[in-house]
């Protein structure tokens, strides 16, 4: 028997959103593990920085400015990206964005601002680029899911809906094309130290640690966030021939924060 390998030697990956946070860690995994890699970001700006960023880490990563929400310019993005580099065979869906407003203050535009990037972006890239794949014979889809896909809290209604709507549509994608050797999974981080996070770990006027910062740590068995590394292993993989069999799964990536009751009150 031959071990299915990791390598992503050969392969083109396209980021969504990874000038940098979860996307850039992803992307340079995949990188150090041979994919050639496509990003797009929002603004000229961020993606000149992403670029930088990605030259300092040793990879000529391709950048584009393209907004996942805008229909025909990831049409265009994908069709460039054809022309200019070849057919994607990795797509990760991970630009995503916050909104942290109690449900009865959240204006619908709010409400469907969060769902048009974490849900709709997702449904629009992977329509994009599944053509090409299934004329290519495979292709892995990683959707950058979450604990909201599982759990809700205060102030998160809308991510917490479009981030349980992308499980769904991730099991669906897997349903509709895994006869074309397409393996769609989604990755679960738990609290993760990013930009999207920071806010929740910012230090109280008196130095002390945010008490949300606290709450993750007792709430997570492994006792700390998450790093970006920590989803790079987890999402090489599904790229790669090793998670051939591999479809419609999400893999959660938490300290185990899925796993535990949280602590007893001493
Ligand atoms: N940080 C965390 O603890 C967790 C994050 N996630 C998810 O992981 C993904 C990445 O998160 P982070 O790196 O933390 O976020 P971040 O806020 O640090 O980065 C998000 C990226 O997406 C880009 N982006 C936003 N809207 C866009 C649009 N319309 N078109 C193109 N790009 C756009 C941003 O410019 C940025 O580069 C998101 O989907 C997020 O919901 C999931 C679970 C935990
Ligand atoms: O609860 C919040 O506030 C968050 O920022 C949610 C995290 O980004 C997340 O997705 C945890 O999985």
């Amino acid at each position: 028997m031959e071990l299915k390998n990791f390598s992503l030697e050969g392969k083109i990956a396209l980021v969504t959103g990874a000038s940098y946070g979860i996307g850039f860690a992803i992307a340079c995994g995949m990188a150090k593990c041979g994919a050639t890699i496509c990003f797009n970001d929002i603004k000229q700006e961020l993606v000149d920085k992403g670029i930088a960023a990605y030259k300092e880490a040793g990879i000529e990563a391709h950048g584009y400015v393209c907004d996942v929400t805008d229909e025909d310019a990831v049409n265009a993005l994908v069709a460039t990206i054809e022309k200019e580099v070849g057919v994607i065979d990795i797509l990760v869906n991970n630009a995503g964005i916050i909104k942290r407003i109690p449900m009865c203050e959240m204006t619908a535009a709010q409400f469907r601002q969060v769902i048009d990037v974490d849900l709709n972006a997702p449904f629009i890239v992977s329509k994009a680029v599944i053509p090409s794949m299934i004329k290519k014979g495979h292709g892995k889809i990683i959707n950058i899911c979450s604990m909201m896909s599982e759990l809700g809290r205060e102030t998160v209604s809308a991510y917490a809906a479009a981030k349980g709507g992308l499980k769904m549509l991730t099991k669906n994608i897997c349903s509709e094309y895994g006869e074309y050797n397409i393996q769609c999974n989604g990755i679960g981080p738990g609290y993760i130290e990013t930009p999207q996070t920071a806010p929740l770990r910012e230090r109280q006027p008196d130095g002390s640690r945010h008490p949300f910062d606290q709450f993750i740590v007792s709430k997570t068995p492994a006792a700390r966030w998450g790093t970006t590394e920590d989803l790079v292993g987890p999402a090489v993989f599904l790229a790669s021939d090793a998670s051939d069999f591999v479809n419609g799964h999400i893999l959660y990536v938490d300290g185990g924060i899925l796993a535990y009751i949280g602590k007893q009150p001493q």
